[in-house]
């Protein structure tokens, strides 16, 4: 039998507990707890205790490109950053598009033992946008896939995506739909559309290649009865299209990105490819629209879109680069700064938006959890004054893509906690 006794955290809302963990589920919740000695003691003095955070979009590019990460260095970075659960997204080399490599991702998952890695199904066969993929299957299987994208493509297609909204209806999945209207954005688009993309020279992704799929995706959502969620919403017209939809109540969910809360589109002046990334960084008003409709609930959830990049492909000149930057370990402080410390959020509305509404759309029942006897002792134990300046080569990720080496939080994650077991602390970091 394995315990831990936490000590003197504070829980949302409340003054300073002690949680006593048994066996991988919180057993007793009180001040001056009893313990026997030999339990495992943790001093969170002066630390939040929330939910362990769920991230509903996490690049871990095993199996196919180990150079880039692996699901146990990926795992590592997300512990790390407090999360104790992440949807691995089904680009990988093989695609995930079949019970066999979704079971193979999780049996991956479980041997790195740090998080729990729950697969994306592909929505089409090989991304390729054409046939299904054996939805019900993936389902079926061990891995109980629940969420399904073609992550990196668009379902361009309206009846393919008409299809897998019906398919997955059947058992209660839902569609992750990345975006981008193929024809509008293409492949190579990789600056807002405006006057910076004009001066710059980079090829334009108007706002509208991401509003008019999210409109498309909705009215198929509400068509079938199905549930459709919208992957890193980057511009206030996509916003205002889900706001629409729930109005309408429509099953429609969506996620925004730490960088897209924080960053903005100047920061591609410089033709750094750290700063590459589909979509890609908007304008302040953007940013602005992004942070309010997260506030009030119109996005549902953070997540990081956490993509890493061997050197070999983000080294290049702008326009040849590889999409993507690292968002496991630094989501918690950008969203706490952007969010809380502005006062647009509580620290239970950072908890819903990073871990309650994530785990609900993804249906993963152990985790997003109030703390409460019972509950599966899933948590980090978080530092709202843990002031730090990011450093990438501290970085627990494989690669560099580091957009945000050099800047400063106020917050820290501190430890998280994974079934009664840390996973992630200052000491092992140090
Ligand atoms: N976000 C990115 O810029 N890149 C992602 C793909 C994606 O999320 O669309 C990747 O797989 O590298
Ligand atoms: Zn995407
Ligand atoms: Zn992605």
């Amino acid at each position: 039998m394995s315990a831990l006794l936490i000590t003197g955290a504070r829980p949302l809302g409340g003054d300073a507990v002690d949680v006593l963990v048994r066996d991988g589920v919180v057993a007793e919740i009180g001040s001056g707890l009893d313990a026997p000695s030999d339990v495992e003691r943790l001093a969170a003095d002066g630390l939040t205790l929330l939910p362990g955070f769920v991230d509903l979009h996490t690049h871990l590019r095993e199996p196919g490109r180990e150079d880039a990460e692996t699901i146990a260095t990926g795992s590592a970075a997300a512990a790390a950053g407090g999360f104790t659960a992440v949807l691995a997204m089904a680009n990988t080399s093989p695609v995930t598009d079949t019970a066999e490599a979704a079971e193979r991702v999780l049996d991956l998952g479980r041997a790195a033992g740090l998080v729990d890695v729950q697969p994306v199904g592909a929505v089409t066969k090989a991304l390729a946008g054409e046939e299904l993929a054996e939805l019900a299957l993936m389902h079926r299987s061990r891995a109980r896939v629940s969420v399904f994208s073609d992550d990196g493509r668009c379902v361009h297609d309206a009846r393919v995506m008409r299809r897998a909204l019906e398919y997955v209806r059947a058992f209660g999945g839902v569609v992750s739909q990345h975006s981008q209207d193929p024809t509008l954005a293409g492949s190579a688009a990789c600056c807002h559309e405006g006057e910076l993309s004009g001066r710059l020279g980079l090829p334009g992704w108007p706002a509208v290649a991401e509003s008019s799929i999210i409109a498309r995706d909705a009215q198929l959502a509400r068509h079938t009865g199905s549930r459709v969620h919208v992957a890193h919403v980057s511009t206030a017209e996509g916003v205002e299209v889900v706001r629409w939809a729930k109005s309408a109540g429509i099953h429609l969910t969506a996620e925004v990105t730490p960088h897209h809360l924080l960053l903005t589109q100047d920061r591609l002046s410089g033709y750094d490819p750290t700063f590459k990334v589909n979509p890609p960084l908007r304008p302040r008003e953007d940013v602005e629209v992004l942070r309010a409709a997260l506030a009030d609930g119109t996005i549902d959830a953070v997540a990081t879109d956490h993509a890493p990049h061997a050197r070999h492909d983000k080294e290049h000149a702008f326009v040849d680069a590889a999409f993507g930057m690292l968002g496991l370990e630094t989501a918690f402080a950008v969203v706490h700064d952007t969010m809380v410390r502005s006062g647009a959020l509580d620290l239970a509305g950072l908890a819903d938006r990073m871990s309650l509404a994530p785990a609900r759309i993804a249906g993963l029942s152990d985790h997003g959890r109030a703390i409460e006897v019972g509950a599966p002792a899933n948590l980090v134990l978080v530092d709202t004054d843990g002031g730090h300046t990011v450093d990438a080569a501290a970085s627990k990720s494989l690669s560099r893509n580091n957009p945000w080496h050099g800047m400063s939080f106020t917050g820290a994650v501190h430890t998280t906690i994974l079934r009664g077991r840390v996973t992630a602390s200052p000491e092992e970091s140090a």
